[in-house]
């Protein structure tokens, strides 16, 4: 007989969160003796409705959580102890009795440039074809490039690849986190600025998902939490929540801790999905009120933006 687990990790099957699951088992094998024993963390693969769907854009089907309801039912109904996830992919709101206890130390936050016909964005030639499912990122294109043409492109990094080698598009743009993890950012053309592509919310964030009631997994976890990276992430998820965006809202958000200690700085823009409109702002403040921080831009920007503008970008 084997030896059951200590602890059961629940994540999707894809690559990137295999990598990420074994970054967490890892952690904690580091941290805790009793974890370092052979089979004591069971990483259970969970197939969830944003895996069966790839033929189209996540923003075309809506809803939030395509990638996290079926982890979390097994959450709640006992089945895995934590759920890893790109923090990224993480609704704002989480069922009953559920809770992100903790969050990894964050990996760059920024998006990648992959062209064979440019070594930045701005020197894409006239026209030029740029392959992204997200709204984020092709309302920021679009901004700097009323010119080019973004169209719809989905598939792991190596699909992705492979069809701007075989000249589907002209480019394409990719989290530099999820290539550093797979251990593929060698083939990263070039880095985009923050100020030219803002970051997703919680963009090379992973976190940790528990039971509220479970203090004994808490217990293990808090050891592998990065307190920096969680005052980000909440300052970051927080404008989101207030925004009440889903993956059909282009909304980008990033905070920093300043070198001054303790001080955190946040940017937030929401846009309209063709570049045409772009509303953008700042605050900075205490990093021990980074949710509060976050609800104050939040809310500033939908002022800006006024009832029509946020109705029809937030409501489906
Ligand atoms: N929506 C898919 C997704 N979720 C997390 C990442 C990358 C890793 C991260 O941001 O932590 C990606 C792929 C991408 O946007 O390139």
């Amino acid at each position: 007989m084997t030896q059951s687990a200590i602890l059961r990790l629940g994540t999707r099957g894809s690559p990137l969160a295999l990598a990420q699951a074994h970054e967490v088992k890892r952690r904690l094998a580091e941290a805790h003796g009793d974890l370092a024993a052979e089979n004591a963390i069971e990483i259970v693969i969970i197939k969830t409705t944003g895996d069966k769907i790839l033929d189209r854009a996540l923003s075309e089907i809506g809803g939030k959580g395509l990638f996290t309801k079926e982890i979390e039912e097994a959450l709640l109904d006992g089945s895995i102890d934590a759920a890893v996830h790109s923090m990224k992919d993480v609704p704002t709101w989480l069922p009953d009795g559920l809770e992100i206890s903790t969050i990894l130390p964050r990996e760059d936050p920024r998006d990648a440039f992959f062209s064979l016909k440019a070594d930045r964005l701005s020197g894409l030639p006239e026209g030029a074809v740029v392959g992204s499912a997200s709204l984020r990122r092709q309302a920021q294109i679009l901004l700097a490039r009323p010119d080019l043409t973004v169209v719809t492109f989905r598939g792991n990094v190596q699909t992705r690849l492979r069809k701007l080698a075989e000249g589907e598009v002209d480019a394409t743009l990719l989290a530099v986190a999820g290539l550093r993890r797979l251990g593929e950012a060698g083939r990263i053309t070039s880095i985009l600025e923050t100020d030219e592509m803002l970051p997703a919310v919680a963009q090379g964030a992973v976190g940790l998902e528990i039971r509220s009631d479970d203090s004994t997994t808490r217990g293990y976890l808090s050891a592998i939490d990065d307190a920096a990276s969680a005052v980000r992430v909440a300052a970051e998820r927080a404008c989101l929540e207030v925004l009440d965006g889903s993956c059909r809202t282009p909304i980008a958000a990033l905070a920093e801790l300043d070198e001054t200690p303790g001080l955190l700085k946040l940017r937030a823009l929401v846009a309209m999905p063709d570049g045409s409109r772009v509303w953008r702002g700042a605050r900075e403040g205490s990093a021990g009120y980074a949710a509060e921080l976050g609800k104050d831009l939040g809310q500033e920007l939908r002022a800006e933006m006024g009832p029509e503008a946020l109705q029809s970008l937030t409501s489906h």
